[in-house]
């Protein structure tokens, strides 16, 4: 309220004006490199780009061989190297308010003298808010991407893949398969058995297809019982293979309710892209394949390409 009424009152303040003016003039001529590195740090939220950034202003001050981080965020690690490094070391836990940042380290030939160990807190005290910030960006945007009962990713995430997949498809010419998974009459497991041991039979088939692929491959839960895996490289008829596993991997699950153990199956629906078609077209065929394997009674493959 108080800005308002000045805002309202339309007062001109010279002495303020005329202080941010000097400030301004500061400001915008050569920075020192403390000043420097705060401003183009506060430029990106990108953890790379800021590691990037401290590496080409500390050497200048500090020369190094080479500078490590790594850090675990969001599940998954972290590493960023620049240079190869030498014997001696010194190294930096990061951590603000009680939460941990990763670990810095810098690799030299010769030892680093005192002042330059406390020149290199200097820059990590510029560097630690923005890198926390860029952090919390990338768990961020992975929880965005990930879906929370399984921890594999999404809808959202494999509709960014099947885009990917398209265009990379479209560029190289390399076949792209597509596997839909959809288990069968999981509504009877819910039903009988409560959706606690339904939502551990879904985290439990996650790992199983996961464990059924490549690392180039992904997985993604789109749906309740839905799976889709995304195949770089690989033909429909290999594919076929991969679902056949996935399945096999399914029916061999078994997970302990009320005394018994259960077991689920699934259907599946291939699909390999074709060029110049649209993404959600192939999404439809794969679809459509895995309509014809719950026709067919379940438990089964269907291929698009063999439907008459
Ligand atoms: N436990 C649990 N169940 C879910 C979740 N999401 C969806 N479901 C259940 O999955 C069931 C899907 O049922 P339907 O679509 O009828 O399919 P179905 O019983 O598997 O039958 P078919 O697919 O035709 O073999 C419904 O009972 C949903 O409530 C979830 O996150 N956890």
């Amino acid at each position: 309220m108080k800005n308002l009424t000045s805002i309202q009152s339309s007062t001109s303040r010279p002495a303020r004006l005329a202080a941010l003016k000097q400030s301004f003039q500061e400001w915008s001529s050569a920075p020192d490199a403390l000043t420097r590195l705060t401003r183009r740090l506060s430029t990106t939220l990108c953890l790379e780009t800021q590691l990037g950034m401290i590496a080409e202003e500390a050497v200048d001050i500090i020369p190094f061989d080479a500078m490590n981080y790594r850090n675990r965020i969001a599940r998954q690690d972290f590493v960023f190297s620049k240079g190869v490094g030498g014997p001696h070391r010194c190294e930096y836990r990061l951590s603000l308010e009680g939460n941990y940042y990763g670990t810095l380290s810098f690799h030299r030939r010769q030892r680093f003298s005192e002042e330059e160990m406390t020149g290199f807190e200097m820059l990590i005290s510029a560097l630690i808010c923005p890198l926390r910030n860029a952090c919390r960006f990338i768990a961020i945007e992975q929880a965005a991407l990930t879906d929370s009962l399984t921890g594999i990713g999404n809808k959202r995430a494999m509709d960014e893949a099947l885009q990917r997949a398209g265009a990379l498809a479209e560029r190289h010419g390399a076949p792209w398969s597509l596997i839909l998974c959809d288990l069968d009459y999981f509504k009877r497991i819910n039903d009988t058995y409560g959706h606690i041991v339904g939502d551990h039979i879904l985290t439990r088939t996650a790992e199983q297809i996961d464990r059924s692929l490549r690392t180039s491959d992904s997985v993604y839960r789109f749906g309740g019982e839905e799976f889709a895996v995304l195949l770089p490289h690989t033909s429909s008829g290999d594919a076929k293979d991969v679902a056949d596993r996935i399945r096999l991997a399914i029916e061999g699950l078994r997970v302990d309710a009320d005394e018994s153990l259960v077991s689920v199956s699934a259907s599946c629906g291939v699909a390999t892209y074709l060029p110049g078609e649209d993404v959600d077209h192939w999404l439809a065929r794969a679809d459509e394949a895995l309509y014809r394997a719950k026709d067919h009674g379940r438990n089964c493959t269907r291929v698009f390409a063999t439907i008459n």
